[in-house]
């Protein structure tokens, strides 16, 4: 595993599950990733001498930043890998790492560019999860010259990943990444610049960022590192995306400045429709949430009754909010967990405890 990182990290965690035996050993140019990933059991053994690691592998993964893996795809093949090796990315672009790929071809070695659609504004070995991928789709991008046994051996060894893979052409997943990935980054960053601009007049702004503000620009905490590649990388898509936004937003503009009411409860409600029918149970354009609500009063010790309620019967709780709360007023908590079942059994155990409890908020 080259880069020991958010990606890398939980890949490495999914192939162990589901391939105890294999030895795994990782590099990073951060020697502490490396030992973390040691020491939290990620990888059996580092490397700090890159050759040591690699021309004994089966299989190579690459999951280091997109300009990254370009340059340590020339560097691989100044070397004498295992014949039949796979090498594959993980990359959140592929056009330019698949050409770069090219360079392995009369080698005996495979290259197959593969994208985890799933993560996290999260970085580092210690964000790794082996299910981060659970339900994802996991785009990978064979060529017509690519051995199917090969894509079919890549995928054995990513099973542990849990993710349904898909193919597509480097250039349709540069396209349809761009859209559903890449420019949704652009547009959080921007508005977090825009309230950083407007707070220098208006320094009690950011303390009234309530729930949408948050919600919207939690991409914007991603590793910039990461993210200055990918618009690198696919520029083309995004300066194509960025004038359609151009023109979106002309639309609005005219809209608000019509005061034309009915266009503008279609232009919410259009997008309401079309957000509400995404796809919620599986990885990919929306993450899989299985969230509970529960309405809860507003008075000291709710939340560990609650919590304290579920730990009783050993269900754990992926993540916790308080969506709403006013003084004599219901407010709603909002208990994530890590399956169907598991919340099956919280709402079954709550309303028990004559909690008022639903699955949709
Ligand atoms: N974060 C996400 O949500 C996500 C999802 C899918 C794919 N990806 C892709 O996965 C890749 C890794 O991203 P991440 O989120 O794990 O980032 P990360 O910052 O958590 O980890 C990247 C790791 O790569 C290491 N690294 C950088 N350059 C290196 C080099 N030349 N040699 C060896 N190690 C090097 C860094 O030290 C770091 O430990 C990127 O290409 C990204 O586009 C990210
Ligand atoms: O959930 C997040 O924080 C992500 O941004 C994950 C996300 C995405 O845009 O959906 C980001 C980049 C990847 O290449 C794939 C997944």
């Amino acid at each position: 595993m080259i880069g020991l990182g958010l990606i890398g990290g939980s890949i490495a965690l999914a192939i162990k599950k589901e391939h105890p035996t294999c030895l795994l050993l990782g590099y990073d140019i951060q020697e502490d990733q490396l030992k973390m990933a040691k020491s939290l059991g990620v990888i059996d053994e580092f490397v700090t001498n890159i050759e040591e690691g690699i021309v004994d592998a089966d299989l190579i993964i690459l999951a280091i930043p997109v300009t990254k893996t370009e340059e340590m795809i020339d560097k691989l093949v100044t070397y004498k890998l295992k014949p039949s090796c796979i090498v594959t990315d993980v990359g959140s672009t592929k056009e330019k790492i698949v050409e770069k790929a090219k360079a392995f071809e009369g080698k005996d070695v495979t290259f197959i560019g593969g994208h985890p659609m799933a993560g996290s504004h999260k970085t580092g070995v210690e964000a790794a999860k082996a299910h981060l991928f659970e339900n994802a789709f996991y785009i990978l991008t064979p060529t017509e010259d690519t051995n199917m046994t090969k894509v079919i051996q890549l995928q054995n060894w990513l099973k542990g990943t849990k993710a349904k893979f898909i193919e597509l052409s480097p250039k349709q997943h540069d396209e349809l990444a761009g859209i559903i990935s890449h420019f949704p980054h652009i547009i959080a960053a921007s508005l977090v610049h825009q309230v950083a601009k407007i707070e220098k007049e208006q320094p009690l702004l950011s303390n009234l960022a309530a729930g949408g503000f948050r919600d919207i620009t939690r991409i914007a905490s991603a590793s910039p590192v990461m993210w200055r590649d990918i618009l690198i990388h696919n520029k083309e898509t995004l300066l194509e995306l960025l004038s359609r936004w151009q023109v979106e937003m002309d639309r609005v503009k005219n809209l608000i400045e019509a005061a034309d009411d009915s266009s503008i409860y279609e232009y919410f409600d259009t997008a309401k429709m079309f957000r509400d029918g995404l796809p919620v149970k599986q990885k990919g354009a929306i993450p899989s949430f299985y969230d509970l609500y529960v309405d809860v009063p507003d008075h000291p010790g709710v939340i560990s009754d609650v919590t304290g309620i579920l730990a009783r019967e050993d269900i754990s709780i992926t993540n916790i909010r308080i969506l709403e709360t006013r003084e004599d007023i219901m407010g709603v908590l909002r208990l994530s967990f890590r399956s169907d079942p598991d919340r099956d059994r919280a709402l079954a155990c709550l309303t028990d405890h004559l909690y008022e409890c639903y699955i949709s908020s």
